[in-house]
C-alpha cells in the first residue's frame, strides 16, 4: 500500500470517528494529515462535503501552497489555509477542525480575555503534561470572514507547547505529531469544554483556574 492510499485509510478512519460523534454538523468541519515533510504535502479533505459520508472524493493531496498536486475536479476545504500554517509553525503530522456546540460557547465566553486555561483535570495528561499543577491553555482568536487574515491570525497564537486554537463562535483546530494524537487531543479538548460549561451552568461562580475567573 502506498503511504498515500495508507495516510487516506488513517484519515479516513479519525473521519468515520469523529462524525460517530456528530462533530460535522451541517457539513462543518476539515481533517488533514501529512503525507510528507520536504516538499510538504498532506491530505486535507474536499470542501462542503457531507462528512458523515465516506466516499473515494473525501480528500486530495495538496502542496505547500495548498494546492492539489494532481488533476482534480475537487476543491481542497476553504480553511486549507489554516492547516498549511499549523503544518508551518508546528511539528504536527495530523490537524482536525470540528465545530460543536460546546467549543463555541467556551471561545465566546473566554473572547475577550484571548485564551481559556483548564487546570485540575486529569485529562490534561492527554497532552502529555503530568505534573501536579498542569495546566492547558488554548488562545482564542477571532472568526475573520478573510481566511488568508484568520489563518494568519492563528499562526499569531501558536507557541511551543500550543495544541490547539478556538476561532470565535466558529469551531477549534487541534492538531498532533500524527493521527492518533490529533484525536487524543480533541477528544480530550472537548471532555474539557464540556465539564468547563457543566460546572458554569451548575455553579456559576465556579473557576476553573485564576486565569479564568475574569467573567465569573
Ligand atoms: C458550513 S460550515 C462553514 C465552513 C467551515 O467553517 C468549515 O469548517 C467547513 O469548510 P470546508 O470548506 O472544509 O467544507
Ligand atoms: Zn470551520
Amino acid at each position: 500500500m502506498s503511504v498515500v492510499a495508507r495516510k487516506w485509510q488513517e484519515l479516513a478512519e479519525i473521519k468515520d470517528e469523529l462524525a460517530g460523534r456528530d462533530w460535522f454538523p451541517g457539513t462543518s468541519g476539515n481533517l488533514s494529515i501529512k503525507v510528507n515533510d520536504d516538499p510538504l504535502q498532506f491530505l486535507v479533505s474536499a470542501s462542503g462535503k457531507d462528512k458523515r459520508k465516506r466516499t473515494m472524493e473525501d480528500f486530495l493531496l495538496v502542496d505547500g501552497e495548498g494546492r492539489a498536486v494532481e488533476d482534480t475536479g475537487l476543491k481542497a476545504s476553504a480553511e486549507t489555509c489554516i492547516h498549511l500554517e499549523v503544518y508551518r509553525n508546528t511539528t504536527a503530522g495530523c490537524c482536525l477542525h470540528v465545530h460543536t456546540v460546546d467549543n463555541n460557547v467556551v471561545s465566546e465566553l473566554y473572547a475577550e480575555q484571548g485564551f481559556v486555561t483548564f487546570r485540575n483535570q486529569e485529562l490534561i495528561k492527554a497532552f502529555g503534561i503530568w505534573e501536579e499543577d498542569g495546566e492547558i491553555t488554548v488562545p482564542i482568536v477571532e472568526n475573520f470572514a478573510d481566511l488568508p487574515t484568520l489563518a494568519k491570525e492563528v499562526a499569531r497564537v501558536i507557541e511551543t507547547n500550543t495544541k490547539a486554537v478556538l476561532i470565535r463562535n466558529h469551531g477549534v483546530t487541534v492538531w498532533g505529531k500524527d493521527g492518533f494524537e490529533a484525536k487524543k487531543h480533541l477528544e480530550a479538548l472537548e471532555f474539557l469544554f464540556s465539564y468547563h460549561l457543566k460546572m458554569l451552568m451548575l455553579q456559576p461562580r465556579w473557576t476553573a483556574s485564576p486565569a479564568t475567573a475574569a467573567h465569573a
